[in-house]
Protein backbone atom coordinates (compact mmCIF):
# COMPACT_ATOMS: atom_id res chain seq x y z
CA UNK A 1 0.00 0.00 0.00
CA UNK A 2 1.35 3.48 -0.61
CA UNK A 3 1.65 6.25 2.14
CA UNK A 4 0.03 8.68 -0.10
CA UNK A 5 -2.70 7.62 -2.88
CA UNK A 6 -4.44 10.61 -3.72
CA UNK A 7 -7.19 9.40 -6.68
CA UNK A 8 -9.72 11.49 -8.64
CA UNK A 9 -9.03 14.42 -6.57
CA UNK A 10 -11.59 17.65 -7.35
CA UNK A 11 -11.60 21.08 -5.40
CA UNK A 12 -14.35 23.41 -6.46
CA UNK A 13 -13.95 26.97 -4.92
CA UNK A 14 -16.64 29.69 -4.19
CA UNK A 15 -15.64 32.98 -5.63
CA UNK A 16 -17.56 35.96 -6.80
CA UNK A 17 -18.18 34.83 -10.30
CA UNK A 18 -19.96 31.61 -9.59
CA UNK A 19 -18.25 28.15 -8.52
CA UNK A 20 -14.78 27.11 -9.86
CA UNK A 21 -12.94 23.69 -10.50
CA UNK A 22 -9.89 24.67 -9.59
CA UNK A 23 -8.27 21.31 -8.94
CA UNK A 24 -10.00 18.36 -11.84
CA UNK A 25 -9.52 14.88 -11.36
CA UNK A 26 -5.87 14.88 -9.79
CA UNK A 27 -3.96 10.89 -9.29
CA UNK A 28 -1.19 10.14 -7.97
CA UNK A 29 0.59 8.16 -5.55
CA UNK A 30 3.73 8.84 -3.03
CA UNK A 31 5.39 6.25 -0.77
CA UNK A 32 8.71 6.85 1.82
CA UNK A 33 11.49 7.52 0.82
CA UNK A 34 10.32 9.37 -2.26
CA UNK A 35 9.92 12.64 -3.78
CA UNK A 36 7.43 14.04 -6.20
CA UNK A 37 7.33 17.20 -7.87
CA UNK A 38 4.52 19.30 -8.99
CA UNK A 39 5.39 22.19 -11.35
CA UNK A 40 3.11 24.68 -13.32
CA UNK A 41 2.29 27.93 -13.63
CA UNK A 42 0.43 30.31 -11.30
CA UNK A 43 -3.25 29.53 -10.66
CA UNK A 44 -2.81 26.14 -12.02
CA UNK A 45 -3.86 24.43 -8.38
CA UNK A 46 -0.40 23.11 -7.42
CA UNK A 47 -0.79 24.80 -3.94
CA UNK A 48 -5.12 24.05 -3.55
CA UNK A 49 -4.02 20.18 -4.32
CA UNK A 50 -1.03 20.37 -1.25
CA UNK A 51 -3.33 22.20 1.12
CA UNK A 52 -6.27 19.85 0.05
CA UNK A 53 -3.48 16.76 1.76
CA UNK A 54 -3.99 18.98 5.05
CA UNK A 55 -7.09 19.42 5.55
CA UNK A 56 -6.18 23.48 5.22
CA UNK A 57 -8.80 24.54 2.12
CA UNK A 58 -10.50 27.76 1.93
CA UNK A 59 -13.81 28.00 3.73
CA UNK A 60 -16.90 27.01 1.23
CA UNK A 61 -13.98 24.60 -0.50
CA UNK A 62 -16.12 21.75 -2.11
CA UNK A 63 -13.53 17.95 -2.06
CA UNK A 64 -14.53 15.05 -4.27
CA UNK A 65 -12.37 12.23 -4.71
CA UNK A 66 -9.89 10.42 -1.94
CA UNK A 67 -7.03 10.97 -0.48
CA UNK A 68 -5.56 7.85 1.15
CA UNK A 69 -2.54 8.17 4.34
CA UNK A 70 -1.93 4.60 4.96
CA UNK A 71 -5.03 3.51 3.94
CA UNK A 72 -6.77 6.63 6.36
CA UNK A 73 -9.44 8.22 3.71
CA UNK A 74 -8.90 11.84 4.80
CA UNK A 75 -11.12 13.47 2.41
CA UNK A 76 -13.93 14.38 4.63
CA UNK A 77 -12.53 13.31 8.21
CA UNK A 78 -13.19 14.96 11.13
CA UNK A 79 -11.48 18.19 11.90
CA UNK A 80 -10.69 16.43 15.10
CA UNK A 81 -8.62 13.79 12.96
CA UNK A 82 -6.97 16.14 10.55
CA UNK A 83 -5.67 18.34 13.60
CA UNK A 84 -4.16 14.82 14.95
CA UNK A 85 -1.97 14.36 11.56
CA UNK A 86 -0.95 17.79 10.90
CA UNK A 87 2.17 18.38 12.24
CA UNK A 88 2.37 14.92 13.51
CA UNK A 89 2.08 12.36 10.25
CA UNK A 90 1.96 15.24 7.66
CA UNK A 91 3.43 18.62 7.69
CA UNK A 92 4.12 21.33 5.63
CA UNK A 93 6.52 23.98 4.74
CA UNK A 94 5.35 27.21 3.05
CA UNK A 95 7.23 29.68 0.87
CA UNK A 96 7.39 32.54 3.33
CA UNK A 97 8.55 31.35 6.70
CA UNK A 98 6.98 34.28 8.34
CA UNK A 99 3.70 32.35 7.71
CA UNK A 100 4.73 29.83 10.13
CA UNK A 101 6.60 31.89 12.28
CA UNK A 102 4.97 34.30 15.29
CA UNK A 103 7.20 36.73 15.43
CA UNK A 104 6.08 37.63 19.43
CA UNK A 105 7.14 34.08 20.50
CA UNK A 106 10.66 32.64 20.52
CA UNK A 107 11.62 30.33 17.81
CA UNK A 108 12.39 27.92 20.21
CA UNK A 109 8.79 27.75 21.85
CA UNK A 110 7.05 27.63 18.74
CA UNK A 111 9.32 24.08 17.22
CA UNK A 112 8.26 23.13 20.76
CA UNK A 113 4.76 22.77 20.11
CA UNK A 114 4.27 19.81 17.51
CA UNK A 115 6.19 18.20 20.67
CA UNK A 116 4.06 19.16 23.28
CA UNK A 117 1.09 19.03 21.20
CA UNK A 118 1.37 15.87 19.81
CA UNK A 119 4.14 13.88 21.61
CA UNK A 120 3.09 14.99 25.27
CA UNK A 121 6.45 15.84 25.86
CA UNK A 122 7.31 18.37 28.82
CA UNK A 123 9.07 21.60 28.91
CA UNK A 124 12.23 20.47 29.21
CA UNK A 125 12.29 17.29 27.15
CA UNK A 126 10.69 19.44 24.74
CA UNK A 127 13.63 21.78 24.53
CA UNK A 128 16.26 19.39 24.60
CA UNK A 129 14.76 18.04 21.72
CA UNK A 130 13.78 21.19 19.49
CA UNK A 131 18.01 22.01 20.16
CA UNK A 132 18.57 19.18 18.53
CA UNK A 133 16.20 19.81 16.30
CA UNK A 134 17.70 23.45 15.06
CA UNK A 135 21.37 21.89 15.59
CA UNK A 136 20.38 19.04 12.73
CA UNK A 137 18.82 21.49 9.94
CA UNK A 138 22.17 23.59 10.09
CA UNK A 139 21.03 26.69 13.44
CA UNK A 140 24.64 27.30 15.01
CA UNK A 141 24.86 27.66 18.23
CA UNK A 142 21.54 26.01 18.58
CA UNK A 143 21.61 26.26 22.31
CA UNK A 144 21.75 29.73 22.73
CA UNK A 145 19.56 30.73 19.78
CA UNK A 146 16.82 28.43 20.89
CA UNK A 147 15.27 31.74 22.97
CA UNK A 148 15.83 34.71 20.01
CA UNK A 149 13.28 35.62 17.91
CA UNK A 150 12.54 35.01 14.19
CA UNK A 151 13.20 38.65 13.34
CA UNK A 152 16.88 37.67 15.16
CA UNK A 153 17.47 34.96 12.45
CA UNK A 154 17.71 35.45 8.33
CA UNK A 155 15.27 34.67 5.52
CA UNK A 156 17.05 31.32 5.12
CA UNK A 157 17.54 30.40 8.69
CA UNK A 158 13.85 31.01 9.43
CA UNK A 159 13.04 28.76 7.18
CA UNK A 160 15.81 26.13 8.56
CA UNK A 161 13.51 26.75 11.61
CA UNK A 162 10.08 26.23 9.84
CA UNK A 163 11.57 23.08 8.20
CA UNK A 164 12.42 22.07 11.82
CA UNK A 165 9.04 22.57 13.27
CA UNK A 166 7.63 20.56 10.65
CA UNK A 167 10.27 17.51 11.08
CA UNK A 168 9.26 17.99 14.92
CA UNK A 169 7.36 14.94 15.20
CA UNK A 170 8.83 12.91 12.57
CA UNK A 171 6.27 12.99 10.08
CA UNK A 172 5.83 10.42 7.17
CA UNK A 173 4.68 12.96 4.61
CA UNK A 174 6.36 16.65 4.15
CA UNK A 175 4.71 18.73 1.85
CA UNK A 176 6.59 21.42 0.94
CA UNK A 177 5.20 24.85 -1.24
CA UNK A 178 7.64 26.76 -2.96
CA UNK A 179 10.08 26.61 0.10
CA UNK A 180 12.75 28.70 -1.31
CA UNK A 181 10.81 31.39 -4.08
CA UNK A 182 11.26 33.97 -1.00
CA UNK A 183 15.61 32.93 -1.11
CA UNK A 184 18.17 34.19 -2.75
CA UNK A 185 19.49 31.31 -5.33
CA UNK A 186 23.18 30.07 -2.76
CA UNK A 187 20.68 29.65 0.23
CA UNK A 188 17.90 28.03 -1.96
CA UNK A 189 20.27 25.45 -2.82
CA UNK A 190 21.71 25.26 0.82
CA UNK A 191 17.52 24.75 2.07
CA UNK A 192 17.01 22.30 -1.14
CA UNK A 193 20.00 20.29 -0.26
CA UNK A 194 19.29 20.03 3.75
CA UNK A 195 15.83 18.76 3.09
CA UNK A 196 16.97 16.20 0.51
CA UNK A 197 19.00 15.21 3.17
CA UNK A 198 16.37 15.02 5.64
CA UNK A 199 13.71 13.03 3.14
CA UNK A 200 16.75 10.14 2.70
CA UNK A 201 17.48 10.12 6.31
CA UNK A 202 14.10 9.84 7.46
CA UNK A 203 12.33 7.89 4.76
CA UNK A 204 9.55 10.52 4.43
CA UNK A 205 7.79 11.27 1.27
CA UNK A 206 8.21 14.51 -0.36
CA UNK A 207 5.58 16.03 -1.87
CA UNK A 208 7.24 19.41 -3.61
CA UNK A 209 5.64 21.97 -4.97
CA UNK A 210 7.38 24.34 -7.61
CA UNK A 211 6.67 26.90 -10.38
CA UNK A 212 10.70 26.70 -10.71
CA UNK A 213 11.21 23.81 -13.49
CA UNK A 214 15.11 23.31 -12.33
CA UNK A 215 13.99 23.13 -8.75
CA UNK A 216 11.49 20.19 -9.63
CA UNK A 217 14.51 18.64 -12.03
CA UNK A 218 17.45 18.61 -9.30
CA UNK A 219 15.27 17.32 -6.55
CA UNK A 220 12.24 15.11 -7.30
CA UNK A 221 12.39 11.41 -9.14
CA UNK A 222 8.91 11.98 -10.75
CA UNK A 223 7.19 15.29 -11.98
CA UNK A 224 3.49 16.06 -12.43
CA UNK A 225 2.96 18.53 -14.32
CA UNK A 226 -0.34 21.07 -13.43
CA UNK A 227 -2.09 23.41 -15.77
CA UNK A 228 -5.64 24.33 -15.76
CA UNK A 229 -6.50 22.37 -12.53
CA UNK A 230 -4.92 19.04 -14.27
CA UNK A 231 -2.01 16.83 -14.38
CA UNK A 232 -1.92 17.10 -17.76
CA UNK A 233 1.83 14.69 -17.70
CA UNK A 234 3.53 12.97 -15.39
CA UNK A 235 6.14 10.25 -15.29
CA UNK A 236 9.82 9.81 -14.00
CA UNK A 237 11.83 13.54 -14.23
CA UNK A 238 14.14 12.86 -16.34
CA UNK A 239 11.54 10.96 -18.88
CA UNK A 240 8.85 14.56 -18.38
CA UNK A 241 12.10 16.75 -19.34
CA UNK A 242 13.64 14.43 -21.82
CA UNK A 243 10.80 13.33 -23.97
CA UNK A 244 7.74 15.54 -22.91
CA UNK A 245 4.69 14.59 -24.40
CA UNK A 246 1.96 17.12 -24.11
CA UNK A 247 2.47 20.21 -26.33
CA UNK A 248 2.18 22.45 -22.70
CA UNK A 249 4.94 20.73 -20.94
CA UNK A 250 7.18 20.82 -24.78
CA UNK A 251 6.94 24.18 -24.78
CA UNK A 252 8.26 24.90 -20.87
CA UNK A 253 10.81 22.78 -21.48
CA UNK A 254 11.74 23.67 -25.18
CA UNK A 255 11.79 26.98 -23.39
CA UNK A 256 14.25 26.06 -21.15
CA UNK A 257 17.33 23.30 -22.47
CA UNK A 258 19.21 23.46 -19.29
CA UNK A 259 17.58 22.55 -16.35
CA UNK A 260 19.48 23.92 -13.62
CA UNK A 261 17.94 25.75 -10.23
CA UNK A 262 19.62 28.79 -11.57
CA UNK A 263 18.66 28.69 -14.81
CA UNK A 264 15.33 28.10 -13.98
CA UNK A 265 14.20 30.85 -11.53
CA UNK A 266 11.05 31.46 -13.50
CA UNK A 267 8.26 29.42 -15.49
CA UNK A 268 9.01 30.22 -19.02
CA UNK A 269 6.31 32.34 -20.77
CA UNK A 270 4.33 30.60 -22.87
CA UNK A 271 1.95 33.20 -25.67
CA UNK A 272 -1.71 33.53 -24.12
CA UNK A 273 -3.14 33.59 -20.85
CA UNK A 274 -3.99 31.01 -17.88
CA UNK A 275 -7.58 29.67 -18.34
CA UNK A 276 -10.23 31.72 -16.55
CA UNK A 277 -11.28 28.33 -13.68
CA UNK A 278 -14.24 29.86 -13.08
CA UNK A 279 -15.27 29.60 -16.84
CA UNK A 280 -13.17 27.13 -17.94
CA UNK A 281 -14.39 25.53 -21.11
CA UNK A 282 -14.96 21.96 -21.96
CA UNK A 283 -12.07 20.06 -23.07
CA UNK A 284 -8.48 20.07 -22.81
CA UNK A 285 -7.70 23.24 -20.30
CA UNK A 286 -4.52 24.12 -22.66
CA UNK A 287 -6.72 24.27 -26.02
CA UNK A 288 -6.85 27.75 -26.49
CA UNK A 289 -2.95 28.19 -26.18
CA UNK A 290 -2.11 24.97 -28.37
CA UNK A 291 -0.97 25.02 -31.58
CA UNK A 292 -1.25 21.47 -32.00
CA UNK A 293 -5.26 22.07 -31.34
CA UNK A 294 -8.39 21.13 -33.07
CA UNK A 295 -11.97 21.25 -32.97
CA UNK A 296 -12.43 17.78 -31.15
CA UNK A 297 -9.78 19.35 -28.26
CA UNK A 298 -12.93 21.96 -26.72
CA UNK A 299 -14.78 18.94 -26.79
CA UNK A 300 -13.29 15.92 -25.32
CA UNK A 301 -11.32 16.08 -22.11
CA UNK A 302 -8.02 14.08 -23.02
CA UNK A 303 -8.09 11.31 -21.23
CA UNK A 304 -4.72 9.71 -19.51
CA UNK A 305 -2.29 8.05 -22.46
CA UNK A 306 0.84 5.63 -21.69
CA UNK A 307 3.99 7.00 -23.30
CA UNK A 308 6.00 5.47 -21.97
CA UNK A 309 7.74 3.94 -18.38
CA UNK A 310 5.15 5.27 -15.64
CA UNK A 311 4.96 8.31 -17.82
CA UNK A 312 1.13 9.77 -18.82
CA UNK A 313 0.07 12.52 -21.19
CA UNK A 314 -3.16 14.29 -21.51
CA UNK A 315 -3.40 15.01 -25.57
CA UNK A 316 -5.59 13.70 -28.12
CA UNK A 317 -2.87 14.80 -30.42
CA UNK A 318 -0.44 12.86 -29.38
CA UNK A 319 0.35 11.59 -32.41
CA UNK A 320 1.16 15.06 -34.25
CA UNK A 321 3.44 16.00 -31.47
CA UNK A 322 4.83 12.58 -32.12
CA UNK A 323 5.17 13.14 -35.68
CA UNK A 324 6.74 16.61 -35.40
CA UNK A 325 9.00 15.77 -32.40
CA UNK A 326 10.00 12.81 -34.95
CA UNK A 327 10.50 14.61 -37.97
CA UNK A 328 12.08 17.83 -35.50
CA UNK A 329 16.21 17.98 -36.35
CA UNK A 330 18.45 16.98 -33.13
N1 LIG B 1 -9.26 31.15 -1.30
C1 LIG B 1 -9.50 31.18 -2.61
N2 LIG B 1 -10.65 31.70 -3.09
C2 LIG B 1 -10.92 31.76 -4.41
N3 LIG B 1 -10.06 31.31 -5.36
C3 LIG B 1 -8.90 30.79 -4.95
C4 LIG B 1 -8.56 30.67 -3.56
N4 LIG B 1 -7.32 30.08 -3.47
C5 LIG B 1 -6.93 29.83 -4.75
N5 LIG B 1 -7.89 30.24 -5.63
C6 LIG B 1 -7.81 30.11 -7.08
O1 LIG B 1 -7.64 28.75 -7.41
C7 LIG B 1 -6.72 28.63 -8.50
C8 LIG B 1 -5.58 27.71 -8.13
O2 LIG B 1 -4.82 28.32 -7.09
P1 LIG B 1 -3.49 27.71 -6.49
O3 LIG B 1 -3.04 28.64 -5.40
O4 LIG B 1 -3.66 26.29 -6.14
O5 LIG B 1 -2.50 27.84 -7.73
P2 LIG B 1 -0.94 27.64 -7.76
O6 LIG B 1 -0.68 26.78 -8.95
O7 LIG B 1 -0.42 27.16 -6.47
O8 LIG B 1 -0.44 29.09 -8.06
P3 LIG B 1 0.60 29.98 -7.21
O9 LIG B 1 1.96 29.46 -7.60
O10 LIG B 1 0.33 31.37 -7.71
O11 LIG B 1 0.24 29.79 -5.77
C9 LIG B 1 -6.28 30.04 -8.86
O12 LIG B 1 -7.05 30.47 -9.95
C10 LIG B 1 -6.62 30.85 -7.63
O13 LIG B 1 -6.94 32.17 -8.01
Amino acid sequence: MPLLDVSDLSITLRTQRGPARAVRDVSFTLDRGETAGLVGESGSGKTLTALALLGLLPEGAQVTGSIRLEGEELVGASEDRLCDLRGNRIAMVFQEPMTALNPVHPVGRQVAEPLRAHKGLDAAAARKEVIALLDRVGIAEAARRVDQYPHQFSGGQRQRITIAMALACGPDLLVADEPTTALDVMVQQQILGLVRELVRERGMALLLVSHNLGVIADNAARTMVMYGGSVVESGPTRDVFARPRMPYTLGLVAARPRLTTQQLDRLPTIAGTVPDLADLPAGCPFAGRCRYTVDACFVTSPPPEIVGPSHVARCIRLDAVQADLQGAPA
